[in-house]
Formats: C-alpha cells, structure tokens, sequence
C-alpha cells in the first residue's frame, strides 16, 4: 500500500452539481484545501472550483519534472482513461491540465477516503461486517467489468485505491499503470510482460 492519507474529511462529496466539460482548466479557478492522500507519485488535496460556486473537487497533482519518460507517459494515459471513463463505479476525472511543471487532475471528492484509511482508522482488524464487505465487492466489481468491457486492466486493485463517498458511493481509482490490452506490451497468450503494481 502506498498511500499515506491525512487530512479531515466530511465535507462535500461525489455528487456534482456540474457536469464534467463545465470545469475550467486554469489553477487560479481552484482553491487548495488540505492533503488527502499522498501516493507513490503523487500529492491529493481537497480543493473549491472558485467558477462553480465553490463545488468541492479532489485534484491529484503530480511533479511531471521529477518523472522519467516512461512515467510522464502513464501519467498522459491514466488522464485519458479518467477522462474518457463513465462509469458510476470508476473514478472519472472532470478535466486536466498542467500549470508550471504539475499535472492537475480535477475529480471528484470522496468524502469517505479509501477502503485502506477507513480500516487504518476504525477497523483494524479488517472490515466485520459480511454485508458491507460483500457490498464493497460488488461494487468495485461492477467497476472491474465495465474496464474490462473496455478492454482495459487495472492492474493495482487494492483497498488504497477503493474509494468511499458520503452516499454509499464505491469508485475503484488510480489508472496511474492501467493498460489496454490491446498494446504491444501483451505477448501471443495474452498476457502482459511486465510485474506492477505497489505491495498491499
Ligand atoms: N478523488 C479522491 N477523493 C478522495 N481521496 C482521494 C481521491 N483520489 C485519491 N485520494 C486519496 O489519495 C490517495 C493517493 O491517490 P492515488 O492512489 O491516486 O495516488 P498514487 O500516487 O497513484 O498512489 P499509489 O501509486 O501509491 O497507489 C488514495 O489512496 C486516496 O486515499
């Protein structure tokens, strides 16, 4: 698991007033609240899109000049993903741009942070309740197949990378080394050359 999450959440959620081409793509247009999570390659912060009225988004912002070309390049393909993904059990991202040397990536807020956060902080034996774990699944499953419709794996499905709202929304996230199946880098049985992925 590579996330280590901060942070006060509660306030706003997944449930946008606006529609994704509504979002404007300057940094100004943002305010930046607190940290919500930092990953193995990026920061998130809580942050109002000042244009619409203050709707509270999540922006993933990654340091494009501390990449290598390999990673800039995952990072160009897991905005496209999050962009052209619609799908109420995928993290989709409203829009994206870059500012100075940063990768923004506008998206939802999930108010109830990650599967991995919420065990971390109230369940640390793991999750009780069978309901809720079967929930969860299904919902994350949902996600899975429809990707997978798509012709696209996730390859780093783990509880840091679930994703909580405050209205018993699940959105699996984190394309950052999804990949088409359809790409040179699968073999004649189908399947993929390379290991990714952080440990869980
Ligand atoms: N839209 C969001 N709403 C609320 N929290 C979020 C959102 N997106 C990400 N986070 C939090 O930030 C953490 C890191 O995000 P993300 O997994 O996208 O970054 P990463 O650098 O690719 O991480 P890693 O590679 O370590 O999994 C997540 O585990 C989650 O806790």
């Amino acid at each position: 698991m590579g996330s280590k999450e901060k942070g006060k959440r509660g306030e706003g959620g997944a449930s946008p007033r606006a529609r994704k081409g509504e979002f404007p793509i300057r940094a100004e247009d943002y305010e930046l609240m607190e940290p919500i999570g930092d990953g193995a390659t990026a920061v998130v912060r809580r942050a109002r899109c000042l244009p619409l009225g203050g709707e509270v988004v999540a922006v993933k912002i990654m340091n494009l000049s501390l990449r290598s070309e390999a990673d800039v390049n995952n990072a160009s393909e897991e905005v496209k993903t999050m962009i052209l993904t619609d799908h109420p059990n995928l993290l989709s991202a409203y829009c994206s741009f870059t500012q100075d040397e940063n990768l923004w990536i506008v998206m939802p807020y999930m108010a109830g942070g990650s599967c991995f956060h919420l065990m971390k902080s109230s369940f640390p034996k793991g999750f009780e309740e069978e309901r809720f774990i079967a929930f969860v699944l299904r919902e994350t499953l949902r996600g899975l197949e429809y990707l997978h419709g798509k012709g696209h794996i996730h390859r780093d499905v783990k509880a840091g990378n679930i994703l909580l709202d405050q209205h018993k929304g699940v959105k699996l996230a984190d394309f950052g080394i999804s990949a088409s199946v359809y790409d040179s880098m699968i073999n004649r049985n189908g399947k993929r050359h390379t290991l990714v992925g952080t440990p869980c």
